[in-house]
């Protein structure tokens, strides 16, 4: 499954909405991005992010701050783009270090800014099958699927993983899709038993290469979140290609699959705000 293409399909649908929000309204989409600290990983989706945001016509207000920063004065940024009407979505980039806590962090921005769909509130919305805001990661997955015609609706669905970030909303979307969902994870006994049962499986563990051919049945569609950078340089998933590749009907690869989905479905929340800015509620 190729994400890279269809996420510029997406960019350019949604180049095309931005220069029409810009006829209708005279609204220019904004995105305020923070970073906090010098990983190098979150500094190159941050480019990336950027890069992809400049080429659909979205303007992004970059944030670098220091790892030393203080959880007070991250905090007063977040206020700060709270209240500007011009901010219409607002990203921190996790990790975060130690000193700062996460959910304080990502409970601060306002739900209807809170562009990766990691507010308590629009998580909940999304458990309720009534979203506002939808994570990144997932939503792309869903949209990969429905574009090579695969349907949730009925289907065994195993997500491997648990993470606020990918797994629990993954269960959601799915749910929300019709499927019959289990969830796996790292105390699960006999994860193979399970993970054969999928006709569509979500791994998402951050641990390399842990599924093989031998954990999946034969046809299975199999979508693989991991992003694990070896010490050699080169990027693998959680799932083994070489032995899935031969097994599944469909599989995504890293790079390619979902990390250029996950970009893409950011932009298209972005625009979506920037769409339902001035409306009522927010
Ligand atoms: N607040 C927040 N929101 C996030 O959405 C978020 C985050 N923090 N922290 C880190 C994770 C990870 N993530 C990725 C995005 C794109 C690729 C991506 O485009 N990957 C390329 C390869 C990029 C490379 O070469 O490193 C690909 O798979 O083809 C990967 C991973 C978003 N995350």
């Amino acid at each position: 499954m190729d994400g890279k293409k269809l996420a510029q399909e997406v960019k350019a649908e949604l180049k095309q909405r931005v220069e029409e929000l810009w006829t209708s309204k005279q609204i220019v989409p904004r995105l305020a991005v923070i970073l906090v600290g010098e990983d190098p990983a979150s500094q190159v989706y941050v480019r990336n992010k950027r890069r992809a945001a400049e080429k659909i016509g979205i303007k992004t207000v970059d944030n670098l701050l220091p790892a030393t920063v203080s959880e007070a004065d991250l905090l007063d940024l977040i206020y700060e783009y709270n209240e500007d009407p011009n901010i219409h979505g607002i990203l921190v980039q996790l990790p975060l270090p130690a000193h700062i806590d996460e959910a304080k962090v990502t409970h601060a921005i306002l739900p209807s800014k809170d562009v990766d769909g990691f507010h308590p509130v629009n998580m909940g919305h999304l458990f309720m099958n009534m979203p506002h805001s939808l994570p990144c990661t997932p939503r792309g997955i869903m949209e990969l699927l429905a574009a090579y015609g695969i349907s949730p609706a009925g289907k065994e669905v195993v997500i491997v993983g648990r993470s606020n970030i990918v797994g629990r909303p993954m269960v959601a979307l799915m749910l929300n899709a019709d499927a019959t969902v289990t969830v796996a994870h790292s105390k699960t006994k006999d994860l193979r038993a399970v993970t054969k049962r999928a006709d569509i499986l979500v791994v998402a563990t951050g641990r390399p290469e842990m599924i093989t051919g031998a954990d999946i049945k034969p046809g299975a569609v199999v979508i693989d979140v991991g992003v694990n950078r070896l010490a050699d340089g080169h990027l693998v998933g959680d799932v083994q290609r070489q032995t899935v590749e031969g097994v599944a009907s469909y599989l995504t690869p890293v790079p390619g699959g979902v990390g250029p989905m996950t970009i893409a479905m950011l932009m298209k929340q972005t625009v979506e705000f920037a769409e339902k800015s001035g409306q009522d509620g927010y």
